[in-house]
């Protein structure tokens, strides 16, 4: 495990009304332990998860809109707007990894086929990801893209992976994972993938980010009450916006 610490500089902060500093969590954000191989940013939408993600993906030399190191391509490529006041702290320092938004997958796909299509796709299953479904095209990144050393940022890697996919998924983040060598995290709405086992979890609600046990964050709550109990959730729901 490489990446250790984030931390922010409060120091450097000019105003905490405007964004990102207006996010609850942000505000309150002071330092964050990495102390697992796999940690997984969880909470409301809104509540902070992508800001944080995509500010690390900054540090690291990724590319913000998605990609590695070498995958430069405009796509309202804005700087972090909290990159500039966090520290990351390593041991030791790697520069390999990927950082994965699956809103923008599609414009990292036709970067590809820019700059890939010599190659075959090889670093991607052989195939160009726009021939592949959306959820096909996720896996394939992950079986073939993620390897060796290396820190892997994902914000929502479950929105093109139907509950089937989510299990391979776990089952790659676990090969992966267990080697030693790569380090994610991954911000989720899916409760499937917060089962990962052994996991850091921190939740972004409530106005700050803490640690929680998977059986503790509302997703898992929520998910777990509708499935056992799907006549009474619906009847609660239907009620309330009767009123
Ligand atoms: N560039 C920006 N300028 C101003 N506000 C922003 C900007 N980007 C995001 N926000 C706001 O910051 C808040 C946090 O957004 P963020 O994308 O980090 O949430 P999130 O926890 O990842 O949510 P979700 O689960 O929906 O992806 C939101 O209220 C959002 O509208």
């Amino acid at each position: 495990m490489s990446l250790k610490k984030i931390t922010i500089q409060r120091e450097r902060i000019p105003n905490t009304d405007e964004y990102p500093f207006s996010i609850p969590s942000i505000r309150s954000f002071q330092e964050m332990e990495i102390i697992n191989n796999v940690t997984f940013f969880v909470g409301e939408n809104g509540s902070g998860k992508s800001t944080l993600l995509e500010a690390i993906a900054e540090k690291c030399g990724f590319n913000t809109a998605g990609g590695g190191r070498n995958n430069y391509y405009n796509l309202h490529a804005s700087e972090s707007e909290l990159g500039y006041y966090i520290t990351l702290s390593w041991l030791p320092k790697i520069t390999n990894g990927f950082f994965l938004r699956a809103e923008s997958f599609y414009h990292f796909a036709t970067h590809l086929e820019e700059i890939d299509d010599d190659t075959g796709f090889t670093n991607y299953g052989g195939r160009s990801l726009h021939h592949q479904s959306h959820g096909e095209s996720f896996l394939a990144l992950f079986l073939n893209r993620f390897k060796g050393r290396g820190i892997y940022l994902l914000d929502e890697p479950e929105a093109a992976l139907s509950p089937q996919r989510q299990l391979a998924f776990l089952r790659i983040l676990h090969d992966l994972a267990s080697k030693d060598e790569s380090q994610f995290i991954i911000a989720t709405h899916s409760p499937i993938l917060l089962g990962y086992p052994n996991a850091t979890i921190y939740n972004f609600d409530e106005g700050e980010i803490s640690e929680v046990q998977y059986e503790m964050t509302n997703h898992y709550q929520i998910m777990k009450g509708f499935l056992n109990r799907r006549d009474q959730y619906l009847k609660e729901l239907f009620l309330e916006e009767d009123d």
